[in-house]
């Protein structure tokens, strides 16, 4: 290659664009490998996640990564992200050799906003590695996604259950207290909130925002800066962002994602506007069956449960799970509606269904509450990264 073609930037753009096609191709054959893993591990009901497996690999792939030049941290995220889908990938394939009646490749999820919104993205996200083909069913409110799979008019329900800046989404754990629906899935977004504009302005033109009431709750720090602006409050962030798209004014604005803006040809005025950096928020899928979790997937499940009045009757509850040695991992409590002063409780636990423990569990937590109601047990979909020993990162 002469000087002028090794600087020429179309042709290092090509070589760079032929070299990327070559990564591609290398993550998906790995990707089938590591479906074979899968069906071997279903053959010898051995867990997916194997983190000793990981860790050593990690360790190898920092030191060789070394030796050409590349530094640790870079091949640690990317291994990482590399391990987490494959560690999904296989989990989804368990679940559905695990549920062999679920119809797939298409399927109906019902979720609120239209397109862009976030459970829009969690849907797509959510169903990415399950199914061909997503009908889409956007809904004006949390009742109407439950309304419509009760009635069979779609398969699936995605709904926000909590975010880690605004907390427990209360109008949801109120209306899991009256449906005959399972929880069969979950699914964690990132919530990356921008302020977006559908034309060219600047941050002090802005005199309106338009958002849904939780990413006005998430970035209050940053609008109480602002001064005078005008909110206005819409159903959905796709409702927002579809208003905004509409007006093509330099004065209003949408919070919303980048990515659910741009199906609306809007751009970020500005990014991560979030109270909070990590703003992540946590989805359940609902369906009219429950699901059966795979042994070898991690599975949580989530109960609901009212006590009677008398001291110490929560405490009694908490204390059957820690007998039986089952992690609890979230308790909510809501008001029971009709019974004032008396509350539902929401208990999430790391167990499957499945395990003796956990029906052994249920049966005693029958004899001392009032009411008690499984919602569902599904795969746990959050994949904490293996972590690599200081020493390989810093050697
Ligand atoms: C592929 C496997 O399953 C999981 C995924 C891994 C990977 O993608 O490299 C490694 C270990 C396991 O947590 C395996 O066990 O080899």
């Amino acid at each position: 290659m002469s000087i002028n073609e090794e600087l020429d930037l179309n042709v290092i753009r090509e070589h760079i664009s032929k070299l990327d096609q070559e990564l591609l191709t290398l993550f998906a054959k790995r990707r089938s490998l590591t479906l074979n893993v899968a069906k071997s591990k279903a053959h010898q009901v051995r867990p997916v996640r194997d983190q000793q497996r990981e860790q050593e690999l990690l360790v190898r792939l920092i030191k060789q990564g070394k030796e050409l030049g590349l530094d640790a941290h870079y091949v640690t995220s990317v291994f990482q992200t590399i391990i987490e889908d494959s560690v999904l990938n296989q989990q989804a394939y368990l679940q559905t050799l695990a549920n062999p009646n679920i119809e797939m490749p298409t399927v109906s999820v019902a979720f609120l906003g239209a397109k862009g919104s976030y459970s829009y993205l969690a849907s797509h996200r959510y169903f990415s590695r399950r199914a061909e083909h997503i009908i889409e069913y956007g809904c004006q409110s949390f009742a109407d996604i439950l309304q419509q799979v009760e009635s069979g008019h779609v398969d699936y329900g995605m709904l926000p259950i909590e975010n880690t800046s605004s907390g427990s989404i209360n109008e949801v754990y109120d209306l899991l207290q009256h449906t005959n629906l399972s929880i069969v899935g979950e699914i964690t977004q990132p919530i990356e909130h921008c302020l977006l504009t559908a034309v060219n302005t600047n941050l002090s033109q802005i005199k309106t925002i338009y958002a849904h009431g939780q990413p006005f709750t998430q970035c209050s720090n940053f609008l109480d800066k602002q001064g005078d602006m005008r909110i206005e409050y819409c159903e959905s962030t796709a409702e927002a962002m579809a208003k905004v798209y509409e007006l093509q004014d330099p004065t209003v604005a949408v919070i919303g994602s980048e990515e659910g803006g741009s199906l609306y040809q809007l751009h970020a005025l500005e990014k991560s506007i979030a109270n909070q950096t990590e703003n992540h928020s946590r989805f359940i899928l609902v369906a009219r069956k429950p699901v059966d979790v795979a042994e070898q997937i991690p599975a949580k499940t989530t109960i609901i449960l009212a006590t009677g009045q008398k001291p110490g009757a929560l405490v009694e509850c908490l204390v059957v799970l820690k007998n039986k040695g089952i992690n609890m991992c979230k308790l909510e409590s809501r008001p029971i509606q009709g019974r004032p002063w008396e509350e539902m409780f929401y208990i999430d636990v790391e167990a499957n269904l499945k395990q003796i423990v956990m029906q052994e569990a249920i049966r005693e937590l029958n004899g001392i509450t009032n009411f008690i109601k499984v919602l569902g047990c599904y795969p746990i979909e959050h994949i904490n990264p293996t972590s690599v020993p200081s020493g390989a990162l810093s050697s």
